[in-house]
């Protein structure tokens, strides 16, 4: 086994190339292995194998700075940096990130897990690295579906401007999540997938020097012819227009031109982009065909490619999804807009059944925010489906253009509480702080499947900004004879009863059941309320509250400052400071990987924690 050799960064360097296609096949092999037990991003990882693989054997780790952007696609990167055994515990509390992680290894040169970040952080280091007089080689990794997002745009510009010695691989394999979209993917997909480009530029340089005694004026000349064939050559020529040396496209699973070409890289002066062309899936049947099924995925048969444990409850995507149905039939002002995540957001349907009401943006959640305010002013309902960490990037879009102006936008904001494996980076806990800060805002959270439906049936009535948030995984289908109409600011009173009253929001309103259980169990009777509107605050609901209970315990999945704790804190604290208010939420910290359950237990919003912490203080 060759992969035995591998026990730390660069001794891949002592396997030589002609070997690599057994170790590419032995690194997918081991891939397969873990990622079918353990879940995890498969897909693009086995694209990547070949291309990682290139990197190692050419740059010097940890002293080169490879930047992953999202970080989806680095475990071959961990696997050559000598964390193989990592991978048992992969995504697990306590174990390996499925993400680059700068406190895992010094080969890890950035933290990552949101996408386009990674030309922009690399031309910070490599103007650090020059100001510093170091001298190492950075390297930025993106891929086709990341060069959607605008932060990576800003960062060639800048890239450009300073002219400094950068390298960016474009790992392109056609495909973002989903088939990847807009017009820089058809600029992709319809670059000659020949070597054209190469050979012409070592033909012209043959050229030039070959012709002896050829004066400056020609020189120039022959440059502009070069460019002129160039043009002819490559459609666009867009990367070299914007200032980088572009090389490619060459074939990513090709070990040998990918050294070549990368070694090329280096001695190339001034920023330069090298074209890989990969394949997502490759070397797993069902992942080629299904690239986007085994992009993320749970454990899975590895025979078959069909995940093990599906025990066939809705989560709280589908019941969106079908809604969203509803709506494209009901409703025809109804608009779906996704940042690159149909599939992740449920919105696959509508888009099958209501193309023309369907709108992928790409990586852009800035652009699909500003594009919804847009089509707002324009006389229809735009649905903004975007998960809670990935909403984070558009904040200012939220404050300026939609909430300032009031405009009907919904935002359906999925995957909100702690995802689990994917860690810190996509933790959905800041999303109630950042948007009920915000002037015209509505925010609310349901308790159970039906009251997501019945809350989007609310949104699209009302007019104005309005977010709901619900968690990812299985949606709660109790209570369900709990259904009074959505009414704005008006909580829903599950269980009258006095002395402590348990105030939940949204996913928290099933753990405050169990609270409750166990305190009717010690002789307690205590008030259970669903809050449904984080913003605004029902304020009658607390003024009854504080008359007859001592305690108020407010349940939520969002960090602690700005959310709804500290809004019911601030308000009970000058209106009726007599009253003690516990308040359950995230701790001020990043939260990890690991699965949610674990994490509450962590972060002390489990239903045990709760119930303790309402013990002590009575
Ligand atoms: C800001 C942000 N929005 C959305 C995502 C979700 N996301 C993760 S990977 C990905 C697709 C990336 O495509 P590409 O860069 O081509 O990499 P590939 O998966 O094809 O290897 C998306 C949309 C994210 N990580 N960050
Ligand atoms: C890397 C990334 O950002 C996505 O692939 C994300 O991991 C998807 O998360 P879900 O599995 O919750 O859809
Ligand atoms: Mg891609």
């Amino acid at each position: 086994m060759l992969l035995e050799t591998i026990k730390k960064a660069n001794d891949i360097k002592k396997i030589p190339p002609d070997k690599f296609p057994q170790l590419a096949e032995e690194i997918r092999a081991f891939l397969l292995d873990h990622v079918s037990r353990t879940g995890g991003h498969l897909a693009s990882n086995l694209g990547a194998v070949e291309l990682t693989m290139a990197l190692h054997y050419v740059f010097c780790l940890p002293a080169d700075k490879i930047i992953w952007d999202v970080g989806h696609q680095s475990y071959t990167h961990k696997i050559l940096t000598g964390r193989q055994e990592g991978f048992d515990s992969l995504r697990t509390l306590g174990g390996m990130s499925g993400f680059p992680k700068r406190s895992e290894s010094p080969c890890d040169a950035y933290d990552t897990g949101h996408s386009s970040t990674s030309i922009s952080a690399g031309v910070g280091y490599v103007c650090a690295r020059d100001l510093k007089g170091e001298d190492y080689h950075v390297i930025s990794v993106i891929g086709d579906g990341a060069l959607t997002g605008g932060m990576a745009y800003e960062a060639i510009n800048n890239a450009s401007a300073l002219k400094k010695n950068f390298i960016i691989v474009l790992n392109d394999n056609e495909m973002s999540i989903s088939e990847n979209v807009g017009g820089i993917s058809s600029y992709l997909s319809n670059m000659r997938t020949t070597e054209g480009y190469f050979e012409l530029k070592a033909g012209v340089k043959n050229s030039l020097n070959k012709i002896p005694g050829l004066g400056p004026a020609a020189i120039k000349q022959i440059h502009k012819t070069k460019d002129s064939l160039k043009r002819l050559m490559i459609p666009g020529m867009f990367f070299e227009d914007m200032g980088l040396t572009y090389l490619g496209p060459i074939n990513g699973h090709d070990c040998n031109r990918m050294i070549q070409v990368f070694q090329e890289a280096k001695r190339v002066s001034g920023p330069v982009l090298v074209h890989v062309k990969t394949e997502k899936g490759r070397g797993y049947e069902p992942a080629m065909r299904h690239p986007a099924r085994f992009h993320g995925t749970a454990a899975f048969d590895l025979e078959h490619g069909i995940p093990l444990n599906n025990n066939g409850k809705a989560n709280y995507t589908d019941i969106f999804s079908t809604v969203m149905r509803k709506f494209g039939d009901r409703e025809e002002k109804v608009v779906a807009v996704t940042a690159a995540m149909p599939d992740g957001t449920g919105l696959k349907r509508f888009r099958n059944m209501f193309p023309d009401r369907f709108f992928d943006v790409g990586i852009a959640e800035e652009h699909a925010v500003t594009f919804a305010a847009g089509l707002a002013l324009g006389g229809m309902i735009p649905v903004v489906a975007v998960y809670s960490s990935f909403l984070q990037r558009a904040v200012d879009q939220i404050i300026e253009d939609v909430c300032l102006q009031n405009l009907h936008v919904i935002f359906a904001v999925d995957r909100a509480g702690l995802v689990g494996s994917d860690g810190e980076t996509h933790q959905g806990c800041f999303d109630l702080s950042y948007l009920s800060m915000i002037p015209n805002m509505t925010v609310m959270a349901p308790k159970n499947k039906w009251e997501l439906s019945d809350m989007m049936k609310f949104a699209v009535s009302y007019d104005g900004p309005i977010a709901v948030r619900y968690p990812r995984g299985e949606a709660y289908d109790g209570l369900e004879e709990f259904r009074e109409p959505i009414v704005r600011g008006r909580s829903e009173m599950i269980y009258r009863g006095k002395g402590i009253a348990l105030l939940a929001v949204g996913s928290m309103v099933k753990t405050a059941e169990a609270v409750r259980k166990k305190l009717l169990e010690d002789g307690d009777n205590p008030t259970l309320v669903n809050a449904r509107f984080v913003k605004p605050l029902d304020k009658k609901m607390l003024d009854s509250l504080a008359k007859d209970h001592e305690v108020i315990v407010t349940m939520e999945e969002n960090v602690k400052s700005g959310g709804f704790g500290s809004a019911v804190v601030e308000y009970l604290h000058t209106a009726y400071p007599e009253v003690q208010v516990l308040s359950a939420a995230l701790p001020d910290v990043f939260m990890e990987h690991g699965s949610p359950e674990k994490l509450k237990e962590k972060a002390g919003i489990d239903a045990g924690s709760i119930y303790n912490r309402i013990k002590e203080a009575r």
